[in-house]
């Protein structure tokens, strides 16, 4: 946690949910209208075919929805592609960009991340800019270097805690049950937050860094008490209301 900085647990589905996975979601507003909104702020990041229906559910409570990807673009000949307009005009508060599965799967360089940031903010979206190193990274030693550079390529100039949230999410820690320790957690952090001071100055001090990969109810009170951590991306978790409530929960037994 950082002093002054209200937390954040978000979920990205993935391509996960169809309209049955509704009911997960009213389980998630309705949890977090129970008192649990005093303690963090949350967000569930949906596939788009989903997106409208999830941004009136959650509507009538604290939690909001938010776009897994955007194009750059705000409108053309993109087969298959949505804007951040669109997912604005659908219900949607943030956007995930530039997520390892974007990255590694889909191509996407620091340069595609940094232009989707800007058209997030162009649709009046928050950006959740994520980073995070590859396990031959990791192992050589590389992690600081590689996501200072990340930081570098992606993080537009002019992004502020308003517009911007940064993920660390280590990649071979998605979906694998394995975790980096606290300590890992902390100089991750801790390197990050410095190096947004050098490129953003103040805005840096009060912009959330969630940490993503493999959060769950057993993990989450060690993982999200450690300094710099101000919040999480939960992905296979946040699928189960019971599970992502959890959690949230976690904040109640942080001091
Ligand atoms: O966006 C979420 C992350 O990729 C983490 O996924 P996970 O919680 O299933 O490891």
């Amino acid at each position: 946690m950082t002093p002054g900085i209200r937390p954040l647990v978000a979920g990205n589905w993935k391509m996960n949910g169809t309209s049955a996975s509704l009911n997960e979601l009213r389980s998630i507003g309705n949890g977090f209208m129970s008192g649990l909104d005093a303690e963090t702020e949350a967000l569930v990041c949906v596939p788009a075919t989903l997106l409208q229906r999830a941004a009136e559910i959650l509507s009538r409570t604290p939690v909001r929805a938010g776009g897994e990807d955007c194009h750059p673009k705000e409108s053309g000949a993109f087969t298959g592609e949505i804007s951040a307009e669109m997912l604005k005009d659908a219900g949607a508060s943030h956007v995930i960009v530039g997520h390892s599965e974007r990255r590694e799967l889909f191509g996407e360089d620091d340069a595609m991340v940094h232009a989707k940031a800007s058209a997030a903010w162009r649709a009046g979206l928050v950006a959740i800019i994520c980073i995070g190193e590859m396990r031959a990274e990791r192992e050589a030693g590389a992690t600081l270097d590689v996501l200072s550079r990340q930081l570098e390529g992606s993080v537009p100039t002019s992004a502020t805690a308003a517009n911007t949230i940064i993920a660390y999410e280590p990649v071979w820690a998605i979906g694998t049950g394995l975790t980096p320790t606290a300590a890992d957690v902390a100089e991750a952090h801790a390197h990050i937050r410095g190096k947004l001071t050098g490129l953003l100055g103040d805005a840096a001090a009060r912009m959330r860094i969630l940490y993503g990969g493999s959060v769950k109810p057993s993990n989450a009170v060690e993982l999200l008490g450690v300094e710099n951590v101000d919040g999480a991306l939960v992905g296979g978790a946040s699928l189960k209301a019971a599970d992502f409530l959890a959690i949230a929960e976690a904040y109640m037994n942080i001091s």
